[in-house]
């Protein structure tokens, strides 16, 4: 059996900022004219008014600040409230591989290594922008990367089951180097008129490099992952090929966008997360007092706020469970990866943290991993 060691992050990061005060002016404008071409139906009490957004409630409710998006202007757009990306023809690379293969250049990058050198590539992602052929082939195809690839999609978990599954095929030694890559576009899929939730998610990419350890002298060795998962409907997007079938699915885009019971998830998810990672700390022999580090999943502040106290029984001290959401909002299955890629360097050799992840599905993945 061969043990698997991460030896490579790379994140891609959009190039257009929305603050929260943009987007609110934006909401609130498209709320405006909402309710101006409403007003009559608004008066009859038929339908209710639109009321604004604020940038005090945003911040105070999920920590974030900013968020990086592909596309600025569509999204601001308060005749339009979503990105608006240029068409591209079958022959050129899709947004999601393009995207997908900047990280992946940086995370070889950072190991020395070259796209040939790989011979695994998982997309694992939230939202595939096609079913097929897989963004995964098209990587690894743009890489010069060698042996399959295939996407697999388990929401905000995508990235660390992605870790898993490529690290037992490393382990039972079926791919010697394999690329994990995320690319998030969530603008896409995120209701943007839907002020409950129009300021929590944000585009990026990251992707993870991971070798047989007896190629790789440096890096942080996979000494145990975990995943699990529980049915629940409080997240869900109802989007996919069979919703022109559905009397309802065309006429209304609401049903296809990302929804959420945001407060369910909050009182559920929670004491899933740290009752999998007490778990999961236990049966691979490490105390959280010798726990350096936990890179979570981004979603929201006082979450991450919770978690973290409750796995290491204190406040945790700065740097021991770093945030990246006030920056990037929530970036799905890419958050954990984001954090774990700012935030490791300074790790010495022995030094043990977790990745953990979690959200729709349910889903929850964690990955305990040693600086060696
Ligand atoms: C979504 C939340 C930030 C919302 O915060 P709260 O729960 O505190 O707030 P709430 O929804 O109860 O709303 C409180 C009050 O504020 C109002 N309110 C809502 N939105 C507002 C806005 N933009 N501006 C001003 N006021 C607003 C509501 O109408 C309500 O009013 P009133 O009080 O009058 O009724 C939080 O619940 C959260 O983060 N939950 C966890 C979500 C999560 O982790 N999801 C996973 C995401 S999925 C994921 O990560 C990806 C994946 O899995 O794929």
């Amino acid at each position: 059996m061969h043990q698997a060691v991460i030896t490579g992050t790379g994140v891609y990061t959009p190039e257009h900022v929305i603050t929260n005060a943009e987007l609110v002016e934006a909401f609130n404008a498209y709320a405006d004219l909402f309710n101006a071409e409403n007003a009559e139906a608004i008066a009859a009490g038929e339908i209710e008014a639109k009321p604004h957004s604020s940038v005090e409630f945003i911040l105070k409710a999920s920590g974030i600040e900013q968020r990086y998006v592909m596309d600025k202007e569509g999204v601001l757009d308060p005749t339009r409230m979503y990105p608006r990306l240029r068409q591209r023809s079958d022959d050129e690379p899709g947004i999601m591989a393009e995207i997908a293969l900047d990280a992946c250049h940086k995370a070889l990058k950072m190991a020395g290594r070259t796209g040939g050198d790989v011979d695994l590539v998982i997309c694992a992602a939230s939202n595939m922008e096609r079913a097929y052929p897989a963004i995964a082939i098209e990587v690894q195809k743009l890489l010069g990367a060698g042996g399959f690839a295939f996407d697999m999609n388990v929401a905000c978990s995508s990235a660390t089951f992605g870790i898993q599954a490529a690290a037992d095929m490393i382990r039972t030694g079926s791919v010697r180097r394999a690329l994990v890559v995320n690319p998030e576009i969530t603008s896409g899929h995120l209701e943007w008129r839907d002020r409950d939730c129009h300021f929590i998610f944000g585009d990026v990419a990251t992707a993870t490099l991971i070798e047989r350890r007896e190629d790789a002298p440096h890096g942080f060795l996979i000494r145990s992952t975990r995943c699990a998962t529980e049915f629940s409907n409080n997240i869900r997007n109802n989007n996919g090929f069979l919703r022109r079938t559905r009397p309802d699915g065309v006429a209304d885009r609401r049903d296809m966008q990302f929804m959420q019971e945001g407060r369910k998830v909050f009182k559920e998810v929670l004491p899933m997360v740290a009752g999998h990672i007490h778990d999961h700390l236990t049966e691979t022999g490490v105390a959280t007092e010798d726990l350096h580090r936990l890179w979570l999943h981004q979603a929201n502040k006082s979450m991450n706020d919770f978690i973290g106290k409750k796995v290491l029984g204190r406040d945790p001290e700065p740097g021991e469970q770093p945030n990246i959401l006030q920056d990037y909002a929530n970036t799905s299955s890419a958050g954990s990866i984001i954090a774990f890629s700012k935030y490791s360097d300074d790790f010495k050799p022995g030094e043990i943290g977790l990745i953990c992840s979690f959200g729709a599905g349910y889903s929850v993945g964690s990955v305990v991993v040693e600086k060696i």
